[in-house]
């Protein structure tokens, strides 16, 4: 048996200009698990507003982040795109040394490398057994339920079924909170402690959770895990939501409200981290290193630090490694 794993994370568009965005957003809100609103409703609002606007406001966006990335580090193309590209090439070394047998790739959810083309790439190649693996620690069907739903497409257009399981969520794994902690007492060590730490996950529409989306309480166990993990009291720590998109109620409290109370406040300083996302993308860089720093500041907050997420750091591809060895078992000699 030959087994795959396959990372895997949201896409991004394939260049920074407007008719590539707009593929992208055409591609991911068209999906009926990103977006529930009924289909007669929602899809005439996609294209006759949506799809003509937001990538002429969104292009640029995604120029700044270009190449550059955090605070100008150097990647490749997209930050998102960069970062699931090497984390797939590091968790390929990581694994060398106990499962030299597993091979390691990528995909993306929307654009491409798509799933199914991948794993009939690796079927041709003679793999039989794949672990998809999406870099969503905290489970919602608008983003894993959406990668279940490409693996169901595969089962039912494949003649031979691979062996396909998937990783459902990583939420408090050991590793990945240690992960979390460490990379926020990193940031202490070289800029001091701030008076908060600001947990920001992407947020999801109110609706979607009181209908059963397990996402908040996976959420808010991260945060309770990594706070307990840096010793922090109630007054010190704050959970929130980000991102919010259309009219609809969205997790609360936001983030970007949030911010502004405490700048009004005068809070002093505040730390930010967003241990929703596996790597920097749009959502971090612009949105909560740029956008959230101007609202904090320009309310009356004083210092504003973001605290990148895991990216390429070596124990969160340790973390990524031992899920990978605790979810396959090793093969038998026996076994052909
Ligand atoms: C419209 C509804 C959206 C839901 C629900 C949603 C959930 C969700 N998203 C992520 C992670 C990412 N989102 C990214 C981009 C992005 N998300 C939405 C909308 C929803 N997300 C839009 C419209 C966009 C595109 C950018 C924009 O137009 O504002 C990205 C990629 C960013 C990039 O660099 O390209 C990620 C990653 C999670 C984790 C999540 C629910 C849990
Ligand atoms: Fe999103
Ligand atoms: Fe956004």
């Amino acid at each position: 048996m030959s087994t795959a794993v396959i990372l895997m994370n949201l896409g991004t568009p394939a260049e920074p200009s407007a008719p590539a965005v707009r593929q992208f957003l055409r591609e991911f809100l068209s999906d009926p698990r990103v977006v529930e609103i009924p289909r007669l409703v929602w899809l005439p609002i996609l294209h006759g507003i949506i799809l003509p606007l937001r990538p002429g406001r969104i292009a640029p966006a995604y120029a700044e982040i270009w190449d550059t990335g955090l605070d100008g580090a150097p990647v490749e193309g997209a930050p998102l795109f960069y970062y699931t590209r090497r984390q797939s090439e590091l968790l390929q070394e990581q694994l060398r040394e106990n499962r030299p047998d597993i091979r390691v790739e990528f995909a993306m959810t929307y654009g491409e490398p798509r799933l199914a083309d991948v794993v009939e790439r690796l079927q041709r190649e003679g793999f039989d057994s794949f672990m998809v693996f999406p870099l969503y620690p905290q489970y919602s069907a608008t983003t894993t339920g959406s990668i279940y739903d490409q693996v169901a497409q595969i089962y039912r257009t494949n003649r031979n079924i691979p062996n396909i399981s998937v990783v459902h969520n990583y939420y408090r794994h050991p590793m990945y909170v240690r992960a979390l902690a460490n990379s926020v007492r990193e940031h202490w060590d070289k800029h001091g402690a701030a008076e908060k730490l600001l947990l920001s996950f992407h947020g999801i529409p109110k609706a979607n959770v009181d209908k059963g989306d397990p996402y908040y309480l996976q959420c808010r166990e991260t945060a309770e895990h990594l706070a307990a993990e840096l010793g922090l009291d109630e007054q010190q720590w704050q959970l929130c939501f980000q991102s919010r998109f259309g009219k609809a109620e969205w997790l609360q409290p936001y983030t970007d409200k949030t911010l502004e109370e405490w700048g009004i406040k005068g809070v002093g300083s505040v730390d930010v981290i967003c241990p929703a996302f596996a790597a920097d993308c749009l959502e971090t860089i612009e949105e909560i290193a740029e956008e959230n720093r101007a609202n904090f500041v320009e309310a009356g907050g004083g210092e504003y630090r973001y605290i990148p997420a895991l990216n390429l750091r070596p124990d969160h591809i340790e973390a990524l490694a031992r899920i990978v060895e605790e979810k396959l078992p090793v093969p038998s000699k026996q076994s052909g």
